[in-house]
């Protein structure tokens, strides 16, 4: 598992590591773990033209010390800073006595650009200084950002204004929560964690997690000698109407694909479900957990108030969402998962959709706490929130997977590891993981139907098996 801190967290860890090192130790590490990282990027550190941009704070001291350390191996280095009456002393002296130099203006070519303008310390968008040097990064030149791309709010992932893009962000001490949602996740390019020597029981508790291959093994359901089809657990699906009989259809073939010892189809399309699946049950009957939701169409509380008011684990996904009451919701015994997408999140909270796309993490933590459900928010980075432990953050998947019927197909799966006996927060957490892991496979860069991610299922559950 993945874990990333809240910068108060970060910042308690640094300063108990720096009560036992020598002053500036820290940021030596820091700057030598960047430069290291800046010239594995360069075909050749010599001769090669950087650019800093250089904050107020100790962001703009990183950057400064690792371009010193650059400067020394031969690079031509110009440091840009937002505020020259505002930049670290330390770092521009070791950068000056290397042979670096300072400009006013940033250079129109670059082999290589440091964003140090704003790191953990950063609130709210760039300001224009800030702003106006991020926007003059000279088209097609890598860009690493130092600790996280500068105008990413480090807690949230948010971006109010002007940020940087970075390729590559190279991140001390411990992934900061924003480097793992979109918004923020999406600017950081490829994350590289540099080892500062911070105590990880210093860190404390994790604000977010991502799944890893490895941790997929010990979630899944793994069936014994003994199991039969019962005691592996039966998952009902009340999904498709008239007007969408496919979204039953991709729901039962995700279903079938999550472990569940059977699936249970109640709904009109039952033809179109058994034409494609013969293997599914037919009819309401006992499960050990419902899906309400997937292409039923118009106002569907009734489907949903029916499961939840039995006293199974319950996913309840798209039309199923709609009128959802918080107090029947919170009066359940069983686990409440609930899948909406940002349109139906928005709706369930009263916001404008962008509210929910801009503030992805506090908008799962909030639906959680008002429903008192496990939320899997889907999007571009899928989040999981159980009210309680780190917010899940779902790192596989891929663009392609934004076609008609995928999310159908992810119920299906989730419920069916709900009724295979997970814990909510972990069946939500491994059904994202499979489904964008089958979906990145099964897309292989080309256009994706919804049935062929769950046709990569299976290989994806045996990729992870195997990990
Ligand atoms: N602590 C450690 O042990 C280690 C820390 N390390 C490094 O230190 C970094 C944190 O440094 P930091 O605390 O100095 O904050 P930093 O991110 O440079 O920014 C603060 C400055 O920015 C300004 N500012 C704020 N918002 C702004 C905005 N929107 N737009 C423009 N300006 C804005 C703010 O101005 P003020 O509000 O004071 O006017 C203040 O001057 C951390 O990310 C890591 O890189 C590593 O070396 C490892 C060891
Ligand atoms: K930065």
């Amino acid at each position: 598992m993945r874990t990333a801190y809240s910068v108060e967290n970060v910042r308690a860890a640094e300063r108990a590591a720096m009560a036992r090192l020598p002053e500036g130790a820290l940021m030596q590490r820091a700057a030598a773990g960047l430069a290291a990282a800046c010239a594995g990027l360069l075909p050749r550190v010599y001769g090669a033209r950087v650019v800093l941009l250089v904050g107020p704070g100790d962001n703009g001291g990183d950057a400064l010390y690792a371009g010193a350390r650059l400067a020394r191996r031969g690079a031509a280095v110009t440091a840009v800073p937002a505020d020259p009456g505002r930049v670290h002393p330390g770092g521009l002296a070791a950068l000056r006595a290397a042979g670096g130099r300072l400009s006013a203006a940033v250079p129109d070519r670059a082999d290589l650009v440091v964003d140090g303008l704003l790191g953990i310390g950063g609130q709210g968008g760039l300001r224009p200084a800030a702003a106006a040097l991020a926007e003059r990064i000279p088209p097609g030149a890598p860009v690493v950002a130092v600790d996280l791309p500068s105008g990413v709010d480090a807690d949230t992932g948010e971006v109010a204004g002007a940020a940087v893009r970075a390729d590559t962000t190279v991140t001390f001490g411990a992934y900061k929560t924003g480097l793992l949602v979109d918004p923020g996740a999406a600017l950081a390019g490829e994350v590289r964690l540099v080892d500062i020597g911070l105590d990880p029981a210093a860190l404390g508790t994790p604000a977010a997690a991502a799944l890893e291959d490895a941790d997929l093994p010990t979630l899944l359901p793994r069936p014994g000698a003994a199991s039969d089809k019962y005691s592996r657990g039966v998952v009902g699906v009340v999904a498709g109407s008239a007007q969408y009989p496919g979204a039953a259809v991709l729901a039962v073939a995700g279903a079938l694909r999550g472990g569940a010892g059977a699936v249970r189809y109640v709904g009109p399309a039952h033809e179109e479900v058994l034409a494609r699946y013969p293997e599914t049950l037919v009819g309401r009957g006992r499960v050990q957990a419902w899906v309400v939701g997937p292409g039923l169409g118009g106002d569907r509380a009734a489907e949903a108030a029916q499961a939840l008011a039995e006293p199974v684990p319950v996913l309840v996904d798209a039309d199923g969402l709609r009128g959802l009451d918080p107090a029947v919701l919170r009066a359940r015994t069983a686990p409440t998962l609930l899948t909406p997408h940002a349109g139906e999140a928005a709706a369930l909270l009263g916001v404008p959709r962008a509210d929910v796309e801009s503030g992805r993490l506090a908008a799962v933590r909030e639906l959680a706490g008002r429903f008192g459900a496990v939320v899997l928010l889907k999007g571009s980075t899928t989040l999981v929130c159980d009210g309680r432990g780190p917010v899940r953050v779902n790192p596989t998947g891929t663009p392609w997977l934004a076609t008609a019927g995928s999310g159908d197909v992810l119920s299906g799966l989730a419920g069916s590891l709900l009724a295979a006996g997970l814990p909510a927060a972990d069946a939500a957490s491994a059904a994202a993981y499979l489904h964008g892991l089958a979906a990145g496979r099964a897309a292989a860069g080309a256009p994706l139907l919804a049935q062929e991610v769950a046709a990569a299922l299976p290989a994806a559950w045996r990729a992870v098996q195997g990990s």
